[in-house]
């Protein structure tokens, strides 16, 4: 007899009824049917192979251990790669990313450098033959790299690493040293233990003038023992400069001194999709959490309800529900810009480069501060289980934040924005991804509160705080301050801007996909829904730069705010149907607090049950050290 699959009763009526077709949805966010399709049969051949599954969970093993188990499953994970039924590239991208890859390599994949920077650091500036000579031994992993970029003094800072390439053009090689302590490569992910090889970004210099940095291709390790080369703490020998800058001795510079930081620029656009997942699987842990988890009285006298009956707990989760929606069709515009700008760069046309530094430092910076709010939403939203290892939100929220520092410092990366902004507002130069900043809006600044009045406004800052930006440039110019220090000074108007921008292109976004999209009525329902609820959300949370833009008034507020808690109560059935429309399995939500049959209670007692510190009633310190102290009477 088959065995009765158990089912939280609260999670069952939740998903009695549902209005509309969750695999539209599921279609939606996967890009069709066909990698819907695609997607499932590569968790089924991952996730199936029992090599793969953690002997004991991860938090319970050393240091070293736990470096050791994850090599070992990025290794077989590669060879289950090259047999891969979906073929190598759409596998290596879900191995790398959020969701597979993190269901199986939980602390972290030894090998994502290599294919997440190392790799596209040779497509993207490598000439030819050294893409000849490098790429299917990079491909075939008969070398590993890393992206060595980042030093003990210095990340954000490119033009000021202090690595050096000086050309010998008697040896007609590039000697690179690290001449100080600052210098040392810091951060590289695989650099300590894993790879063999690195781009390393490093001044280069030559007959005695410095160009700038530059990549270079370093040899770290003996390809047969692994031991590090001679001299390769501080010194390093004979690395290859990768480009093609060097003609016989002659430096002769390139079209754009930053293709060189085109690898992170694509890193930038993955890492949108990528913070995107973590937020999908902390919003589906919450939400099915909360629809478990009966606390308090709502109605004096009645059961305890649902959480997620509270409407506060609905303000805490619809939002981030909606905001997975609202960066997923984000991120998948700027992934379409970044195709369409990197064909361009490739035939010699850099027109569109600084549109996607702009956009991409902009969706990046955005999506993974807002991501990292969000995750500690969701966790609080859990209460005490929500802080438990094993809910999984510890490690979610660490992969988010992570984000924000990465491949950027989010600052650094809201000053490039506001600079690109000030230029092209000046300049009213056209440039993709500043339409609205040409296009203004035109007419009475009069507020209506439907869909596109709302976006209006959201143009209307955009356009409204670079204008406040550059109103306190001009006032420092006049007062006599240098460039640098106005700019200096400006910095907090110049951020708001930035990040009106990038909301603005998020919420564009999200309503022309709905416009756009042939979604059947009731899924076009329920995402104008969300849509709304998270246009109107993202308004209140920054009500000042709106008021500082247009007329917007107390009774405009009170009306938005009224129409946002209608939202919450409109969506708040439909919550664990719109997650289980992500269609993540438990093994990569890999929660007892988000798992699909709500069995939460016991899953959460057996993995206590897990901890080495419960495999005996007295643990041996007791003896050690309790005893003695309860003996000694202090
Ligand atoms: C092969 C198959 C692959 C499959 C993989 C698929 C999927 C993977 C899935 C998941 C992966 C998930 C996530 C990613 C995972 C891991 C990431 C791991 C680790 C992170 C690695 C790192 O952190 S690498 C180090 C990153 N470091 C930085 O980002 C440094 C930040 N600093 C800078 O970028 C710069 O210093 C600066 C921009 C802050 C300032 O540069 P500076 O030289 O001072 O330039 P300015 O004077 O400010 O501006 C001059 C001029 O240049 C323009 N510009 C600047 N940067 C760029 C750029 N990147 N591109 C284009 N243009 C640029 C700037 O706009 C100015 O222009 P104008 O003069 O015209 O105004
Ligand atoms: C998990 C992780 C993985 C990483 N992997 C790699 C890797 O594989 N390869 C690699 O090369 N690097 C890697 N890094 C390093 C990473 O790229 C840098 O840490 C990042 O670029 C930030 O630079 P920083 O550490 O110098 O920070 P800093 O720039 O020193 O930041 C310190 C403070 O200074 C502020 N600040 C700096 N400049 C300005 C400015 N112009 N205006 C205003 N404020 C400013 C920042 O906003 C921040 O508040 C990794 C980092 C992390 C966290």
């Amino acid at each position: 007899m088959s065995k009765e699959i158990y089912e939280n009763p609260d999670l069952k009526k939740e998903r009695q009824n549902c209005p509309f077709n969750k695999e539209e949805i599921t279609h939606l966010l996967d890009g069709g049917k066909e990698k819907t399709i695609e997607r499932k049969q590569l968790e089924n051949y991952i996730l199936s192979d029992e090599q793969l599954k953690d002997a004991v969970p991860m938090e319970y093993l050393s240091h070293a251990d736990k470096y050791a188990e994850e090599l070992r499953k990025a290794c077989l994970l590669m060879h289950k790669l090259a047999d891969s039924p979906a073929g190598q590239v759409p596998t290596l991208r879900a191995l790398m990313g959020a969701g597979l890859g993190s269901a199986v390599l939980k602390e972290g994949n030894p090998l994502a450098l290599h294919y997440v920077m190392f790799i596209p650091a040779l497509m993207g500036q490598g000439t030819i033959d050294q893409q000849a000579k490098w790429l299917e031994k990079a491909y075939n992993l008969n070398m590993i790299g890393t992206y060595a970029q980042t030093e003990l003094g210095h990340g954000t800072f490119l033009r000021g690493l202090e690595t050096r390439a000086t050309y010998d053009p008697k040896t007609q090689e590039f000697i690179l040293e690290s001449p100080s302590l600052t210098a040392y490569k810091w951060w590289p992910g695989s650099l300590g233990k894993t790879a063999n090889y690195a781009v390393v970004m490093a001044q280069l210099y030559t007959k005695g003038k410095c160009e700038g940095t530059h990549p270079f291709m370093v040899q770290l390790r003996d390809e047969e023992t692994h031991e590090p080369l001679p001299g390769i703490v501080n010194m390093w020998l004979n690395p290859v400069c990768i480009s093609s800058y060097i003609h016989y001795g002659t430096y002769v510079k390139p079209t754009n001194s930053k293709l060189s930081y085109a690898t992170m620029v694509f890193v930038r656009v993955v890492v949108c999709q990528d913070v995107t997942t973590n937020l999908r699987k902390a919003v589906t842990i919450a939400t099915r959490y909360s629809c478990v988890r009966r606390q308090s009285e709502l109605k004096p006298g009645d059961r305890e309800p649902q959480v997620m009956d509270y409407q506060a707990q609905q303000n805490k989760l619809l939002p981030p529900l909606a905001a997975t929606f609202a960066f997923q069709l984000a991120a998948d515009h700027l992934w379409n810009l970044y195709h369409t700008a990197n064909n361009n760069i490739e035939q010699g046309d850099l027109e569109l480069l600084p549109d996607l530094h702009g956009l991409s430092c902009a969706l990046k910076a955005l999506c993974s501060s807002e991501a990292a709010n969000f995750v500690e939403v969701c966790r609080q939203s859990c209460g005490g289980h929500g802080y438990m290892s094993c809910s999984n939100f510890p490690r979610i929220y660490g992969q988010v934040t992570a984000a924000e520092t990465y491949e950027g410092e989010n600052t650094v990366l809201w000053l490039q924005v506001a600079r690109y902004l000030v230029k092209t507002r000046k300049e009213q130069s056209g440039g993709l991804s500043v339409k609205y900043l040409i296009g203004e809006e035109k007419g009475p600044k009069t507020v209506d509160t439907t869909l596109e009045g709302i976006v209006k406004l959201y143009r209307r800052a955009a356009v409204g705080l670079v204008d406040v930006a550059i109103a306190e440039l001009d006032k420092s110019g006049r007062k006599g301050e240098a460039p640098h220090d106005a700019w200096n000074h400006a910095a907090v108007y110049l951020i708001k801007a930035a990040q009106a921008h990038a909301r603005l292109f998020v919420v564009e976004s999200f309503v022309d996909s709905l416009k756009e999209g042939k979604l059947s009525a009731p899924v076009r329902t329920v995402l104008s829904q969300l849509c709304e609820l998270f246009i109107i959300y993202w308004l209140l949370e920054r009500s000042g730069d709106f008021f500082l833009c247009s007329n917007l008034t107390k009774q405009d507020l009170l009306l938005l705010n009224s129409k946002y808690v209608e939202l919450l109560a409109a969506i708040r059935p439909q919550a664990v149907n719109l997650v289980d429309s992500f269609d993540l399995r438990d093994e990569v939500l890999n929660s007892p607090l988000g798992c699909w049959d709500g069995n939460v209670y016991q899953r959460l007692f057996d993995e206590a049950a897990k901890s080495p510190l419960n495999q005996s009633n007295v643990h041996e310190s007791f003896h050690k050290y309790l005893k003695p102290l309860l003996k000694s009477n202090l």
